[in-house]
């Protein structure tokens, strides 16, 4: 049985996630086949995309900051034991649009609860489990935000809506995170180019997965 690698992908609003994940499953999927899982947090399973509904509608309902972090705890707990455990017992790989550090950053961060008190309680959800690796598409939150609002396709989340200064704090949190986990944080200007910052995402993936068959440049 190959490897079990468990990648995941971060970054602040507008980023670039999902244009880069698009491209590089695209190439990755033919080469892995079945033992490609790709997922998103919040979500990934029924039950954490309920939740997910409940965390992300397109307007303000009033909930409170710590709800809202038992709530992302909740969901990652589900999508921990449901997806990405099995998967990672059968040898495969998986890769997560998002994962614990979005919880340090925007609940840590953002909102001010404290990185130490929600990494406490994420550790209660995820029993410890880190990615191999993460990888953080850095791009300044002004940047990224004027991104979302002119060219997003789908809806403009409660999330999205937050003033400039709560996506500061998520970005800075990052970057502090970053600096804390260097070796499982690897971070990339994603104010390049999105051919650039495609470039320079496949180039740690492969470098992650150089070992497994199949998976060539
Ligand atoms: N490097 C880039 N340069 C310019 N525009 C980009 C770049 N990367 C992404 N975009 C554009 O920014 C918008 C947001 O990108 P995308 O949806 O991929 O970001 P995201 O990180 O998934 O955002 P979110 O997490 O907020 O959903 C899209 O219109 C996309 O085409
Ligand atoms: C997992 C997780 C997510 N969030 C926030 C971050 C984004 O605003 C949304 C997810 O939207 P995306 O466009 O699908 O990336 O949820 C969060 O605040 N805390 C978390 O743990």
């Amino acid at each position: 049985m190959s490897e079990a690698k468990f990648i995941s992908f971060e970054g602040p609003e507008g980023a670039g996630k999902t244009s880069v994940l698009q491209a590089l499953i695209g190439e990755l999927g033919p080469m892995l086949g079945d033992d490609l899982v790709t997922t998103r947090e919040p979500g990934g399973n029924p039950i954490a995309e309920a939740i997910r509904a409940i965390l992300q509608p397109e307007e303000d309902n009033g909930m409170d900051k710590r709800t809202e972090a038992l709530l992302y705890a909740a969901a990652r707990r589900q999508h921990l034991v449901e997806t990405i455990q099995p998967a990672l017992a059968a040898g495969k790989v998986v890769i997560s649009d998002r994962y614990i550090d979005s919880s340090l950053a925007y609940q840590g961060g953002g909102r001010d609860l404290g990185v130490d008190r929600i990494w406490t309680l994420n550790q209660f959800a995820t029993e410890g489990l880190l990615p191999d690796l993460t990888i953080y598409l850095d791009v300044p939150a002004d940047i990224g935000l004027k991104r979302v609002m002119q060219h997003r396709q789908g809806k403009i989340d409660r999330l999205d809506k937050e003033d400039l200064s709560f996506h500061i704090k998520v970005r800075n949190t990052y970057l502090a995170l970053r600096d804390q986990f260097p070796d499982r944080i690897q971070v990339i200007d994603a104010t390049q180019p999105l051919e650039m910052v495609i470039t320079a995402t496949r180039a740690l993936i492969w470098q992650q997965l150089k070992n497994r068959n199949g998976v060539h440049s």
